[in-house]
């Protein structure tokens, strides 16, 4: 299945299914790139390299370079390792890079690409169910100490192949980390998605072939719909980190790995979800959802270590917030979301009431 992801700065196509690497040939052809550098992870290359480079053209120079496995290759010496590799085999301008992982190897990668002799040519090939959102919309980077992808770039790939048959060797926390953000995506533009997915889906474990490329390319299809009206955020995009706000400081500050991303964000859905209660006056049962993301595997409450006022000054900090109030997503209705710069005494109590 192939659609086309259509933003201010360049249109690219997304392919999805079994046979998508068969695309990469092609397009390396059709580009004209002369060397091409795989950004890969050190799991994901040990069980998939083979296959990726079975389908990768023999005549085109080519080079690997493997990062540490998660958000421990989000990091400036990784970034900084993976430019040396590139100026050490000569990439040029019109080189190529191959991210091929998961949400972390896309987003160094991406921006690897998109800083190296100022910007060149990159191709998602992700393996994981979370990819259907980073792999999508062009947002690059790494991270800081002080915040998640603190460090980055827009910059669009030239298409996103797809390979539904990586996804069969994703652990379950895996599946949970990119499930969450298809829950997202119904959450904030269509409530029948959100519906069919707390109906359809029981259990992480044994998801159906047919329903998960379903939920992939719904997922895309909502995040294309938004990254074309707005690609860098100056309004709009911003619904797309519903959940992310307090998600990200969870992820952070309880150490990258404990929660995976996903896990994180569901959590900061609830919180959200919560607020909207009391902010938007959002009528939704929130309890029937709850039991149902419990039912999938998900903590739902806010780690009884977090300290508000820490929560606090990190949320201040994050990308969305432009002034002394955080910026939070929430939603009037599902679908239909709204930007909030919140007040204190509600992040607080409702924070308090969240704790296990
Ligand atoms: O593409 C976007 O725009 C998103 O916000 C998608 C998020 O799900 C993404 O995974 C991410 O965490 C971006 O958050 P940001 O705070 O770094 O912009």
């Amino acid at each position: 299945m192939k659609m086309i992801v259509r933003t201010a700065s360049k249109s690219y196509p997304v392919f999805i299914g079994p046979a998508s690497l068969d695309e990469l040939g092609d397009l390396v052809v059709q580009n004209n790139y002369t060397k091409l550098l795989v950004i890969t992870d050190e799991i994901v290359g040990s069980l998939h390299l083979d296959t990726l480079k079975a389908n990768m053209p023999q005549e085109i120079p080519s080079v690997v370079y493997t990062v540490p496995a998660g958000e421990k290759a989000k990091q400036l010496t990784v970034f900084e390792a993976c430019i040396t590799h590139a100026l050490e085999h000569g990439l040029d301008r019109k080189s190529c890079i191959i991210a091929f992982g998961g949400g972390a190897v896309g987003d160094l990668a991406g921006f690897v690409a998109a800083a190296y002799m100022r910007g060149i040519s990159f191709i998602q090939v992700p393996t994981t169910i979370l990819a259907h959102d980073s792999a999508v919309g062009g947002k690059t980077a790494i991270n800081h100490r002080l915040g998640k992808n603190m460090i980055g770039a827009f910059h669009q790939p030239d298409a996103v192949l797809y390979n539904t048959y990586f996804l069969k060797t994703l652990p379950i926390k895996e599946k949970r980390s990119g499930f969450a953000e298809a829950v997202k995506h119904a959450f904030i533009s269509d409530p029948a998605f959100l519906q069919y997915l707390m109906t359809e889906i029981t259990d992480l474990a044994t998801i159906a072939d047919d329903k998960l490329a379903y939920i992939l390319r719904r997922g895309i299809e909502i995040k294309a719909g938004v990254v074309s009206v707005d690609e860098r955020e100056s309004g709009l995009r911003a619904i797309l980190n519903f959940g992310h706000t307090l998600g990200h400081v969870i992820e952070t500050s309880k150490g990258y790995g404990i929660f995976a991303h996903g896990e994180a964000v569901m959590v900061g859905m609830i919180y959200a979800l919560h607020l909207s209660e009391q902010v938007t006056g959002l009528r939704f049962s929130i309890g029937d959802f709850v039991q149902w993301a419990k039912q999938l595997g998900y903590q739902t409450t806010i780690p009884d270590d977090l300290e508000f006022q820490q929560v606090y000054q990190t949320m201040l900090r994050d990308k969305k917030t432009l002034s002394d109030q955080p910026r939070f997503v929430l939603l009037e209705e599902i679908g239909k979301p709204v930007i909030v710069d919140m007040d204190q005494k509600i992040l607080e109590n409702t924070f308090s009431k969240l704790k296990k």
